[in-house]
């Protein structure tokens, strides 16, 4: 950025298009009610909380009529899911920018899933990132022993020393994250994942082991204590 360069902004994207297939949900997770609320209300607080965030778009499923029928979100909702996270993801960045992103603003890209986030946590990676030529993302260090199975049976077992779980938001700016993903192999389940694919390091933040992904049936009973113990 030169001097005359506007001071980029931050706008925060939310993949909210999945199907929660592994969560065991009747429609999408991120709608079920947790602590009082969709997930997904919890989710959107947490970033409506922090003054820096420019806007928010979530990305949504074609045809997905939840924001319809519970319109009380000032968050832009576009219904351009794709078949995978990081299409949806792409594809809300191509909203980004018609909503006025360019391509030196940085983009927080998280989970709806993710509905344990808190301003804190966001504030913390902003803090930490925004004077990074990369960027980053929240993550937490492994604290269990890692195996790798071989047909049920431990073939052996990994140091964890260097091991970290990634979580989301992961932050980094909208031109370098566009051109990432348009080169990123189909498998990647992360951002980070296509910014390393292009030889670079984003930077771990650590956040602790409450900003889980509601995943699996009993993460909905876990996501409810937390989010209740915090009232
Ligand atoms: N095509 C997709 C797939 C996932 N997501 C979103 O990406 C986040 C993380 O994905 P995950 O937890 O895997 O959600 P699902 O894909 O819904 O779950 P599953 O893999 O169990 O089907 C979720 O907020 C989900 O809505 C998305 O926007 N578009
Ligand atoms: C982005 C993510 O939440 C980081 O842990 C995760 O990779 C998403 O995984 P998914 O299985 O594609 O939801």
């Amino acid at each position: 950025m030169n001097g005359n360069s506007p001071a980029p902004r931050y706008f925060a994207l939310i993949p909210c298009a999945g199907n929660g297939s592994r969560a065991g949900t009747a429609g999408p997770k991120q709608y079920e009610r947790v602590a009082g609320q969709p997930m997904i209300w919890h989710t959107l607080s947490a970033f409506a909380a922090v003054q820096r965030i420019a806007r928010t778009l979530v990305v949504v499923a074609p045809g997905d009529g939840f924001f319809e029928r519970n319109p009380t979100t000032s968050a832009l909702v576009v219904p351009c899911g794709g078949a995978t996270r990081a299409a949806s993801v792409a594809n809300g960045l191509r909203e980004l920018r018609r909503a006025g992103a360019v391509d030196h603003d940085w983009v927080l890209v998280h989970d709806a899933a993710r509905c344990l986030i808190t301003p804190e946590l966001v504030n913390r990676l902003i803090d930490t990132c925004a004077d990074d030529e990369v960027g980053g993302l929240l993550a937490h260090p492994l604290a269990d022993t890692l195996k790798i199975d071989q047909g049920g049976r431990v073939a052996s077992t990994l140091s964890r020393d260097d091991k970290w779980l990634a979580q989301t938001p992961q932050m980094f700016r909208l031109g370098m994250l566009r051109q990432a993903l348009e080169g990123a192999d189909n498998s990647i389940t992360d951002e980070s994942s296509a910014i390393e694919a292009m030889g670079l390091k984003p930077l771990l933040v650590p956040a602790g082991a409450q900003n889980f992904k509601v995943t699996y049936p009993e993460d909905f009973a876990m996501a409810e204590a937390v989010l209740r113990g915090r009232r």
